[in-house]
This record gives structure tokens, C-alpha cells and sequence, in this order.
């Protein structure tokens, strides 16, 4: 299929579609069946590139996988793993963040690990060094090569008490898929707690791991001999969620996310409800609308768990260029995601970024050359433009932005949308949007 799309834009987005499972969350729950000695089963997996190069990844070293993409089940047997050859594995530099996460139960099982370097969004420098102090203090012996790390446990791993400077969310799941087979008991402390977090201490808990969590960001696990595999059903993409929630309020339309849920996203729906926005909750998920009326602009700043997830940020933004007043959006999590937001000032939208942080509270990034804060003036109306995405969020806000704008908009580079959001093509037929992907 061709990586563009051309938009024939101006009209609201109306109809239901459905959401399945997370991308941050069943990536992660399929490197866990890494751990467990029999077969797991995963359900409501979405079809989404992330997962495909987590099963090539899993598959490279020799995990057995069957999937029913239609019934969104994948087994995962891992009886005959192996390590991988590196060539192989370097195929898959850059293509996502999971490898990093393939450390701990590698090294359970196999004593050593190669680990290609990195991708996933390019929205500031995401480097690993609390992954690699979890994996050091836990034993491990880490070697930088050329494409990524080589990674060996001279003897088995032991549990450890660790603080982090930041909740990261990849680093508290590489310490949890870790310390659940380390010998003894490991405690972390400022630990992530992001929904996906708790379902993955969910899917390990069924597999026979001892995990407790405090409100303080405390989390402590009592290691384990050996894991199981488990059944289990992925909670749903509340990433997703949102950025339908997004189009609808851009576009003035209406949309039933079926699927959606309403107690992973209060933060959203807060600040959803003070733009102005409708929600409507019900058994099969949450109806989101744009009320008629005027928008209102908002002050928002990202930030981790319960607060508003950065990943919301930038398809909220589109919505912002069509609210009355001025907007200010304080990112707090990644110090350059608004990179997106040249390609809305070419379709109309007035938005400058700054410097300084303009939430109200002083963040990491403050006092740097981090473009990490946007004042959004509106409402504007969007006018058509040839567009590159450039990564999996801004891209999905570039389509929004494209679809409200009036006119026929070049949309390039649309492949990288696949890695985080299923089908969106058929979704957005399915809600009556004008568009050609040839
Ligand atoms: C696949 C996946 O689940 N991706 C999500 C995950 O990314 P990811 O797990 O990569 O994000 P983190 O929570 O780790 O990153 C948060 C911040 O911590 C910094 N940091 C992180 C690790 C480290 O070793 N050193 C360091 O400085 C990062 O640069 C960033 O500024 O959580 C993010 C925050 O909710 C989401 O935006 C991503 O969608
Ligand atoms: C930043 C994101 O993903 P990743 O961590 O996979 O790059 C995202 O999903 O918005």
C-alpha cells in the first residue's frame, strides 16, 4: 500500500468504531511469556506493527507463535528458547523501544542477551542509562557494541532496592520483568504506575509472581523460582481512545470509541469536558462529541501518571487550534514533541512554542534549549497542505489536522501511523471521512 494519503477535508467525523488492546501495554505483556515455562495466551491484541516486531523478535529466539488476527489472540510458547543469531536481531535496530525490555528474562534464561539499539518516536533524546543501572544493580555485566548492548548475568540475578529519578515507565517494567525471577526480594521506589504498568503486574501475578504496590510509588516483588504462563485479556488503548476523542472535537463530529473506558482516562476526560467537549460513558465504551457551541482554551501540562499522558498531547492540540482564546500546553515528559506542530502553522494554526516552562510548575527541561511549552491561539480555521508525518502521534495529528482542514491535503509517510493505531484506514471510512490511500 502507498505511504500517502491525499484528504478531502472540511467535513465532521461521524459513526462508531472499536478499540482493541494497548500498544504500550501488549508488547510487553507478549516479552513476558518469555518468563513462563508453558504456553500464554493474550487476548484483544490489536494489529499494529509494534506487535508484529515483537513477535519477529520473539520468534528470532525461538518462541513458538500462533495468532487468530481477526479474534485478536495470540499464543506465545516459549519451551524452546534460544538465543538468537546477532545478525538477525540487528535487523531490527530502531524499529521500536520493546528490545530493551527483553534483558531480564533473557538473562534468566539464557545467561546473556544481545539488544539492538532502540527506535520508537523521535521526541527528544529517550536514553536508557536507568534501564542499564536497574540491570547492573541487579548483577548483570553490560558490554556497549557498535548496534546495541551485549548483556551476560555471570550468576543469578539478585534482588535489590532502587529509586528512580524519574517514573519512567520502561524502566520500572524492565525492573518488574526482572526482580520476578531475581533471587529475593527487590523494592523500587518512584516507580511509574501507568494503567499498562498494572496490567502487566497483572499478567505476571497469574503467572505465579509476588508483587505489591504502595500509593507511595513503592513497589516491592519477592522473586520467584519459576512462572507459568497465563490467559489473559489486554486492557484497552486509551492512546487511541483519545485521539478519536481529538478528531471528533477537531472535525465538530461525533464518535462512539466502543471499547473505550472510562478509569484509565479521568485525566483526559477532565480536560476534555473543560475544553468543552461531550463524553458520554456507557456499557461498551465512551461516545465522545463536539457540543455545537464554542471551545474554550485550556491551560495543560503532560505529565505521568494519574496526570494528563503526554501521548494525548498532540492530537488534543489539533482540537486546541479550534478553541476561542489562548491555549498553553506545558510538556513535561519528552523535551521535543512539538516538532508537530510546524506543519499545523503551514495549515493555518496559530501556535508558538517557547522555551520556558508555562504550565505553572518548573519541570526538568526548564532553563534549557527545549522547546518543550506552546501557546495555541484560536480558533483558526485549517486550510489543506502537503504534509510528512513524522512520527506515530504528530502523524495521527497531521490526519485530524487534514481532515478538518478544507481542501485536499498530501498526507506523506502515513505507514508509520500502523505502528500505534489498527486499521485506522477502515475506521476512518467507517466515519465517513473523504480520502484516497492508493
Ligand atoms: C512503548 C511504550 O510503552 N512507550 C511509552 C512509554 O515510553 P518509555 O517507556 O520509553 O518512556 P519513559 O517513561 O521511560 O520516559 C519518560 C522520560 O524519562 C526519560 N528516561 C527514560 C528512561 C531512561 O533510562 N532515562 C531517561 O531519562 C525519557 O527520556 C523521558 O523523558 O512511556 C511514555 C510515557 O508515558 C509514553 O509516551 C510512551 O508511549
Ligand atoms: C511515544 C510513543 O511510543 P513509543 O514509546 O513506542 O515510541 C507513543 O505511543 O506515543
Amino acid at each position: 500500500m502507498s505511504d500517502v494519503m491525499h484528504v478531502h477535508g472540511g467535513a465532521p467525523l461521524t459513526g462508531a468504531i472499536t478499540v482493541r488492546g494497548a500498544k504500550n501495554f501488549v508488547s510487553k505483556a507478549m516479552v513476558a511469556s518469555l518468563l513462563g515455562e508453558g504456553p500464554s495466551e493474550l487476548r484483544n491484541v490489536p494489529g499494529i506493527r509494534d506487535v508484529e516486531i515483537v513477535r519477529d523478535l520473539l520468534e528470532l529466539h525461538g518462541v513458538r507463535v500462533d495468532r487468530d488476527d481477526r479474534a485478536g489472540v495470540l499464543r506465545l510458547d516459549p519451551t524452546d528458547v534460544e538465543s538468537a543469531h546477532v545478525a538477525d536481531i540487528d535487523a531490527h535496530a530502531g524499529s521500536s523501544r520493546i528490545p530493551i525490555l527483553f534483558c531480564g528474562p533473557l538473562l534468566h534464561r539464557l545467561g546473556e542477551a544481545f539488544i539492538p539499539d532502540l527506535g520508537g518516536c523521535r521526541i527528544g533524546d529517550r536514553p536508557i542509562n536507568f534501564h542499564l543501572d536497574i540491570l547492573r544493580q541487579f548483577g548483570a555485566v553490560v558490554d556497549k557494541r557498535e548496534n546495541g548492548i551485549h548483556i551476560t548475568a555471570p550468576r543469578r540475578l539478585q534482588g535489590t532496592k532502587i529509586a528512580l529519578p524519574y517514573p519512567s515507565v520502561g524502566a520500572t517494567e524492565q525492573l518488574l520483568l526482572t526482580a520476578v525471577r531475581a533471587e529475593g526480594l527487590t523494592e523500587l521506589a518512584g516507580a511509574a504506575i501507568e494503567p499498562e504498568i498494572m496490567d502487566l503486574i497483572n499478567v505476571l501475578q497469574k503467572m505465579g509472581a509476588i508483587i505489591s504496590v504502595d500509593t507511595d510509588r513503592v513497589i516491592r516483588i519477592e522473586g520467584v523460582d519459576r512462572l507459568e504462563g497465563y490467559r489473559h485479556t489486554s486492557l484497552p488503548d486509551r492512546i487511541e481512545a483519545a485521539s478519536w476523542a481529538s478528531a471528533a472535537l477537531a472535525t465538530g463530529g461525533d464518535i462512539d470509541v466502543l471499547g473505550a473506558r472510562q478509569p484509565e482516562m479521568t485525566a483526559f476526560l477532565n480536560t476534555f469536558r473543560k475544553v468543552g467537549g461531550g463524553f458520554e460513558v456507557h456499557d461498551d465504551g465512551i461516545r465522545f462529541f463536539h457540543p455545537g457551541h464554542e471551545l474554550s482554551s485550556i491551560v495543560l501540562e503532560t505529565d505521568v501518571h494519574p496526570g494528563f499522558m503526554t501521548d494525548w498531547q498532540q492530537p488534543l492540540v489539533v482540537a486546541l487550534t479550534q478553541a476561542t482564546g489562548l491555549s498553553i500546553v506545558h510538556e513535561t515528559v519528552y523535551e521535543n514533541r512539538f516538532g508537530f506542530t510546524d506543519a499545523l502553522r503551514g495549515m493555518g494554526a496559530t501556535i508558538q512554542v517557547y522555551r520556558e516552562c508555562l504550565g505553572g510548575h518548573p519541570c526538568r527541561f526548564g532553563q534549557r534549549n527545549f522547546y518543550h511549552s506552546a501557546v495555541i491561539s484560536g480558533p483558526t480555521p485549517l486550510i489543506a497542505a502537503d504534509i510528512e508525518v513524522p512520527d506515530l502521534r504528530g502523524g495521527f495529528s497531521h490526519l485530524i489536522a487534514a481532515l478538518a482542514a478544507k481542501g485536499t491535503s498530501r498526507v506523506a509517510g502515513i505507514g508509520l501511523i500502523d505502528r500505534g493505531y489498527e486499521n485506522f484506514t477502515d475506521k476512518l471510512a467507517a466515519l465517513g471521512a473523504d480520502f484516497d490511500r492508493d
